[in-house]
């Protein structure tokens, strides 16, 4: 069977993408020259990333339950002084940052969310790739990756993709084919592009595969997917007019 595979510098099929590095807010939180509050945005990943190790030691853990009720006990003590001050759904966090395009809590690529890996992503020249090692809180099948994870990270990659086009779009449509089990503690790939037939004015239809970074060229997962940049209508209806910042609504 013919294995998918991207192409590997930029190529016909793929030009479209503009090599530009999106990537660098998603990974470098701290941002430069201009964020507007690049302490908080260090202290979230520090948060981040202290809740990323606690979720490993809480899903790796064979303590006894006593030492489980303790931990319970501290873990909720902290929640208060987080719940101190808060947004809602209908309000961007206070440090994402569209200039660099920024999403500290996005659950695959956030650095301040703990349920993120999370993904690191680089736009290339026709192709985006993304790297992780998930750990054992993302385990489906026995020392393999959850099904869902697989898509949720392959939905973002291809997410990245569709945007280094030059407009954000939404999923409309997503096709996995898991062709071998996706080991845990070990780093991945995950390789995007846009092949040109795909794109119209508004729809792309990028595709991604997930491989080891020792085995690159052994396809674990391949997948397709629709992405629509919505009408201003749809925008509207979806976002809102007020409730989100400007720099978030003109994304779309
Ligand atoms: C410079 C920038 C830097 C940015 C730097 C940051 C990068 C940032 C990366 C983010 C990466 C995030 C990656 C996660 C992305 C999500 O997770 S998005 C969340 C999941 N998706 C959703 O919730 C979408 C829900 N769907 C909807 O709300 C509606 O479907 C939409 C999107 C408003 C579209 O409305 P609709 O009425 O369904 O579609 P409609 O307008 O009739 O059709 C639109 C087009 O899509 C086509 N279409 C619709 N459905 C399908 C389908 N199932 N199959 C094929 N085609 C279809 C239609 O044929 C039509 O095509 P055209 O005829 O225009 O060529």
């Amino acid at each position: 069977m013919t294995e998918p595979h991207p192409p590997r510098t930029t190529s016909k099929e793929s030009t479209a993408i503009a090599p530009y590095r999106q990537s660098d807010a998603e990974t470098d939180p701290e941002g430069s020259g201009e964020d507007r509050d690049q302490d908080r945005a260090r202290a979230a990943r520090e948060l981040g990333d202290a809740l990323r190790a606690l979720t490993a030691a809480a899903t790796s853990t064979e303590v006894d339950a006593a030492t489980l009720r303790k931990i319970a006990d501290q873990a909720r003590d902290l929640t208060g002084p987080l719940s101190a001050a808060s947004r809602t759904r209908h309000t961007a966090p206070s440090i994402d940052d569209a200039k660099p395009g920024r999403r500290m809590y996005n659950p695959a690529v956030g650095p301040g969310n703990p349920i993120a890996p999370p993904m690191r992503v680089e736009v290339g020249d026709g192709v985006v790739v993304g790297t992780c090692t998930l750990g054992l809180a993302y385990e489906g099948p026995h020392s393999y990756t959850h099904g869902g994870v697989s898509a949720m990270l392959i939905d973002q990659i291809l997410g990245h993709a569709h945007a280094a086009l030059g407009r954000p779009g939404m999923t409309v449509a997503l096709s996995l084919r898991y062709r071998r089990p996706v080991p845990l503690e070990t780093p991945l790939r995950l390789t995007a592009w846009v092949p040109e037939e795909s794109i119209t004015d508004r729809r792309t239809g990028p595709q991604a595969t997930i491989a080891t970074q020792d085995e690159p060229d052994r396809v674990l997962v391949e997948a397709s997917g629709v992405f629509v940049v919505p009408s201003a209508e749809q925008a509207s209806r979806i976002f809102g007019d007020s409730r989100l910042p400007s720099w978030q609504r003109d994304r779309y």
